[in-house]
């Protein structure tokens, strides 16, 4: 049962790649909810399902089975179209490996999102990006390709990239796997601050303890199911 402060439910979910002999079981029937502004670790051994769980969370890939609601909408009820709309409304993405576009400059990737999100006009959509650069730190990069940035910069943009369109949820797929230890610890600063003032919900893959320790919650993944959720803290 969902209780209303929770943005995110998801009941009896499981997902399967392959078919016959060679299927592949990969979530056995998760139940998970998460609540408006929770801060939460996503942690499990490598193959254990996180990125998978994260994709479906994310729309970006359909379960076998199970319930997934968000928002109080049933996502598994809406239209192709409507899902896309939905995704770019309300769930912002970091992934391990930035995916900025190289070539063009700190703020043309933040603005992007904004590209595919009707109605923002490019004035607003710049003022707004060049705020988030300023928030989480980069008012002197703002001109810069991504090319010419470190990588704890880069992520940094990515992080700003994701709040661009004011999305409730971000899901964050190793989003320090790749830097060192001062860069990392950037980064979840910038993160649990976010998550402090503006009240986004993050749920976070990560193998890094420290990463981990750092959230309010702790969410374990033991092949493919939820083998301990410590509750929120209030
Ligand atoms: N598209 C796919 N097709 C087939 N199998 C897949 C696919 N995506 C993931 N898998 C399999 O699902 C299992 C879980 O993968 P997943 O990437 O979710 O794990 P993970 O916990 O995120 O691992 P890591 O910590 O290494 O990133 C793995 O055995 C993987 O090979």
């Amino acid at each position: 049962m969902s209780a209303p402060e929770d943005i995110v439910v998801i009941e009896g979910m499981t997902k399967n790649f392959g078919s016959g002999d060679a299927t592949q079981k990969v979530l056995k029937g998760i139940d998970l909810s998460l609540a408006k502004g929770s801060l939460a670790a996503l942690q499990g051994r490598s193959g254990s399902g996180k990125s998978t769980l994260l994709s479906i969370l994310g729309t970006l890939m359909k379960p076998t089975a199970g319930q997934h609601e968000m928002l109080g909408q049933d996502l598994g009820r809406i239209s192709e179209r409507d899902l896309t709309e939905f995704r770019n409304r309300h769930i912002g993405f970091v992934f391990q490996f930035h995916h900025l576009f190289p070539d063009l400059t700190a703020l043309e990737n933040v603005m992007f999102p904004s590209a595919m999100h009707m109605g923002r006009e490019t004035r607003a959509a710049r003022r707004r990006a060049a705020d988030l650069l300023v928030r989480v730190g980069l008012e002197d990069r703002i001109g810069f390709r991504a090319t010419a940035l470190s990588g704890g910069q880069k992520q940094r943009v990515a992080i700003a990239r994701a709040l661009m369109n004011t999305p409730e949820l971000v899901l964050a797929d190793e989003p320090t796997g790749n830097l060192d230890r001062e860069s990392a610890d950037q980064v979840m600063d910038l993160v649990r601050e976010i998550n402090a003032e503006d009240h986004t919900t993050f749920l976070i893959s990560t193998h890094d303890e420290k990463i981990a320790d750092g959230c309010r919650r702790q969410i374990h993944l033991d092949d493919g199911q939820i083998v301990a959720s410590a509750p929120p803290a209030k």
